[in-house]
């Protein structure tokens, strides 16, 4: 690759024809003037290389600054005494007086061929150094948290705030209520550097390895936001030569860019430390002004004609027209950055001479994919690439093709200075401009707070991105899709004390926003297709071979067992592979085409014989075997595989453990989520339920405990009698067998004595036994005849009661069954007063009298 020594500019003629090899590019802007700024090679190295002209506002305004604060580089707050500062009438871009940029810039990526403006470790410009300071590279922004840091500015006057390097408090003696907050970082000082390692530099290398990254400053007017994200401020570097020239600076007042330069440059060093891969970078420059959305890389008529719409929802966000610029060096960046800068809108306002009256938004969109890839002759497949010149169109614009099997991939890097919040001032304009700034600002921290809230109790409430553009513009970012740091910047003087706490306060809710972000990659399927459909000719190729041999046996032997089954195992693999490859290739299409295309059938050739048919389903069930046995090993190896292999480098081991740890907090805050939304909720259901009902089934179950007492002690009075019956029977029986007996020898009619317990009177004559049947008779014709008989089923216990097949002396006295009632209830005895009657009886041991007819 011939990389130009010469920092000389060639423009590109467009179009571009398609050239398998790679052009190196030099980009210039169309709007460049050389009378106007410096052809410096390097972006970083002095002061003079900002300079831009000014207009004749920003002109006056970086004398009065220098007048008006001549010891200090901090703008004091307006008590202190720059209210005689001229105001600025109407808020003017910066570039209000300087030569009108033309329409076009040839940096334009709607312009250039991506393939010609590709950056790779050998095209890096020569001053660019690939070293890295490891020490200085903190693991920031690995895990899914924000990474907040606070910068407090230096100031002359009397601070009340107490700080170490990660917590800060309002000093007791300031009277004022105390809280201690913690951050990932304090800074102070007037070094960038520091700033930029701590803040910014991991965030720089998650974008270059994949990651959406997003770095913003937040914070209260003139707290130094635009000093700390984007000092290339032309009037910065102009009002430090004025400073110089007027005032002697003792000490070395070194250049101190800003995080977006540094960002710029760790990018390209991260290319030339990085030969596997080629990158293309595409940088846009927006501002958002009274909630306008205007491109500060456009022409300003253009932009203000057609301000920047937001298009697509969720995570797809898409921002059209939004110029984009390739750039290929440093160089280019300080052409954008200085072109954006001048179209910025600044003004003066009560606190900051040059107060950012928009927020601003630089955004650098990295795509990269391996080296070596970008030829079709290179690994003998398609390039994706048919018509030499042409580039299919692709949604957000031209992008990086993904070639020859290789993946794209992309990410952006996001640098934003917020506009600082403010209170009213003194000027109508500004007021007016305030307003937009503290709404947009107040609904950052809304979404800010409901993401935060929503991320600690597991919650799904509605985030409001839509209500400014910031919010939506910031949606995807927002929403997990990045990682974020957060540099929040405040004044420490006394005045300032209620907006650096409610700065700390949105500081603090920002920090538990939970962050999921992932690499993104772009397949090229075209390539990987024509990978799988070589690879299947190969193998069909390798099988007709194997089978050939198969036929006709090596060197006239036949094949041993073992070697036959061998050979079939390898030919069953072949097929498998070819199977699997097809699968494969139909896959992919289906993803290419975004539609589903059913398989086509099997061909079944019918003029085969049937042996031929049964051959080839033998062989076709043989196949659906080794594929399961494939499957089944497949699944076997990949239950066994170590998730990472012993030696993996100890990186790997870290990520896989806090993707692992990210899993489980994602399962606890599921779990917690289920605990708050369905869990506490089920729970007081249930207190509730069991609140009612648990008196009702108490009462229940006393009820119950009283029936069975009840019915335990009708069944025990119930035995009674039945043993009280069985006695009585065998009484019976053996006093008719006594009257029987005395009957049958005639003693009824010689003897006479009188009655009494011992001496019965005598049976009259015809015999005892008469008398009873007579008796009996009579009483069964009086008896009701169809009344059935207690059932067994009916009763509680099994009662014999016995049906009077043959008359009983002591049936008389069973009549009182009849009165017997079992309505006694709960916690009543039942009413047995039959069966008292037996048991008066069974007392006296007496038999039943009997009565003996005269
Ligand atoms: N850490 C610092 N060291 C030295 N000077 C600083 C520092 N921070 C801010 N300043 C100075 O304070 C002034 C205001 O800073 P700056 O313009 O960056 O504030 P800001 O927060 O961007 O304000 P606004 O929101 O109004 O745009 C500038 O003159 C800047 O040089």
């Amino acid at each position: 690759m011939s990389v130009p020594a010469t920092p000389s500019v060639s423009r590109i003629a467009r179009p571009v024809s398609f050239t398998p090899a790679r052009r190196r590019l030099s980009i210039t802007t169309s709007n460049d003037d050389s009378t106007t700024r410096p052809s410096t090679p390097t972006l970083l190295n002095t002061t003079k290389k900002y300079k831009a002209p000014l207009s004749a506002g920003a002109r006056s305004r970086s004398n009065s600054k220098v007048r008006l604060a001549p010891a200090s580089p901090i703008k004091k707050a307006p008590s202190e005494g720059l209210l005689s500062r001229p105001k600025t009438p109407t808020t003017p871009r910066r570039n209000a007086h300087s030569p009108a940029p033309s329409a076009v810039s040839e940096t334009d990526i709607s312009r250039v061929d991506p393939e010609d403006a590709l950056v790779d470790f050998e095209t890096v410009e020569a001053d660019i150094s690939g070293e890295i300071d490891e020490a200085l590279l903190k693991d920031y922004g690995h895990e899914d948290k924000v990474l907040v840091s606070i910068r407090i500015r230096p100031t002359d006057a009397s601070t009340i705030w107490n700080h170490t390097s990660k917590n800060i408090k309002l000093d007791p003696s300031s009277g004022k209520a105390t809280q201690d907050f913690t951050f990932d970082e304090i800074l102070t000082g007037s070094e960038n550097k520091p700033v930029y390692n701590a803040v910014a530099r991991s965030h720089v290398c998650a974008a270059m390895d994949g990651y959406n990254a997003v770095i913003f400053a937040y914070g209260q007017t003139a707290s130094g936001k635009t000093f700390t994200l984007a000092s290339i401020r032309i009037y910065f570097v102009l009002s430090r030569i004025l400073k110089r020239l007027l005032i002697s600076f003792q000490s070395g007042d070194e250049d101190q860019p800003g995080i977006i330069p540094r960002a710029m440059k760790d990018i390209f060093a991260y290319i030339k430390r990085t030969p596997s891969r080629e990158y293309l970078l595409r940088c846009s420059y927006l501002e958002i002004y009274n909630e306008t959305i205007h491109d500060l890389l456009a022409h300003p008529s253009t932009s203000a004609a057609q301000p920047v719409q937001i298009h697509g929802t969720g995570p797809n966000v898409v921002l059209t027209p939004l110029r984009e610029e390739v750039v290929t060096g440093l160089k280019n960046v300080k052409e954008v950055l200085e072109r954006g800068e001048r179209n910025r809108r600044t003004a003066s306002t009560d606190w900051n001479e040059r107060s950012s009256r928009s927020h601003s938004v630089f955004r650098v969109v990295i795509e990269s994919r391996e080296r070596g890839s970008g030829t079709s002759s290179e690994d003998g497949t398609s390039s994706g690439r048919q018509t030499p010149g042409f580039r299919p169109p692709t949604p957000g614009g031209t992008r990086l093709q993904a070639r020859a099997g290789k993946s794209v991939q992309t990410s952006v890097l996001s640098l934003i200075d917020l506009a600082g919040s403010e209170k009213a001032t003194s000027d109508k304009e500004r007021t007016r401009e305030g307003k937009y700034i503290n709404t947009s600002l107040l609904t950052l921290g809304t979404v800010i707070g409901t993401l935060a809230e929503n991320s600690a109790k597991g919650k799904t409430d509605h985030v409001p991105f839509r209500n400014s553009k910031l919010t939506r513009m910031l949606q995807p970012s927002l929403s997990g899709d990045a990682r974020i740091s957060v540099i929040c910047t405040i004044n420490p003087s006394k005045d300032a004390v209620g907006e650096s706490t409610s700065t700390l306060l949105f500081a603090q809710r920002i920090k538990r926003v939970q962050l999921h972000a992932q690499k993104k990659e772009v397949i090229d399927t075209e390539a990987l297709l024509e990978r799988y459909k070589k690879e299947i000719e190969e193998l069909r190729q390798r099988l007709a071979e194997r089978e050939k041999e198969a036929e006709a046996p090596t060197k006239g032997r036949r094949l041993s067992a073992r070697e036959q089954l061998d050979e079939s195992k390898a030919m069953r693999d072949l097929n498998a592979r070819i199977q699997q490859l097809t699968k494969l290739i139909l896959t992919s299409q289906t993803v290419d085409d975004k539609e589903s295309r059913p398989a086509s059938p099997t061909k079944v050739d019918f003029d085969m014989t049937p042996y031929q048919l049964q051959q080839e389903l033998l062989a076709a069930r043989r196949e659906i075997e080794s594929q399961s046995t494939q499957i089944l090993a497949l699944e076997e190896a990949l239950l066994a595989r170590p998730v990472l292999p012993p030696d993996a480098p100890e990186c790997e081991k870290d990520k896989l453990l806090s993707e692992q740890a990210k899993t489980i907090r994602e399962l606890e805050f599921v779990i917690k989520g289920y605990e708050d939304n369905l869990g506490e909720p089920l729970r007081k259901v249930k207190e509730d339920v069991e609140r009612e009902w648990g008196a009702k089934l108490e009462k229940e179950i006393k009820l119950r405990e009283e029936k069975t007492a009840w019915a335990d002690e009708v069944v025990r009075q119930l035995d009674k009698e039945r043993k009280l019956r069985m006695k009585m029977e065998g009484e019976r029986q053996a006093l008719a067998a006594f009257v029987r007996k005395f009957d049958s020898i005639g003693l009824s009619s010689s003897v006479a004595l009188p009655p009494t317990k011992l001496n019965p009177p005598m049976p009259t004559p015809g015999g005892a036994a008469v008398v009873f049947a007579e008796r009996q008779r009579n009483r069964m014709s009086s008896l009701d005849l169809t009344m059935a008989p207690l059932m067994e089923a009916e009763s509680p216990v099994r009662v014999s009661v016995p049906i009077a097949s043959e008359p009983s002396l002591l049936e008389e006295h069973w009549d009182v069954l009849d009165e017997m009632s079992f309505e006694g209830g709960p916690g009543k005895s039942p009413n047995l007063r039959g069966l008292d009657l037996f048991a008066e009886k069974d007392k006296e041991n007496v038999p039943l009298p009997l009565r003996v007819a005269s």
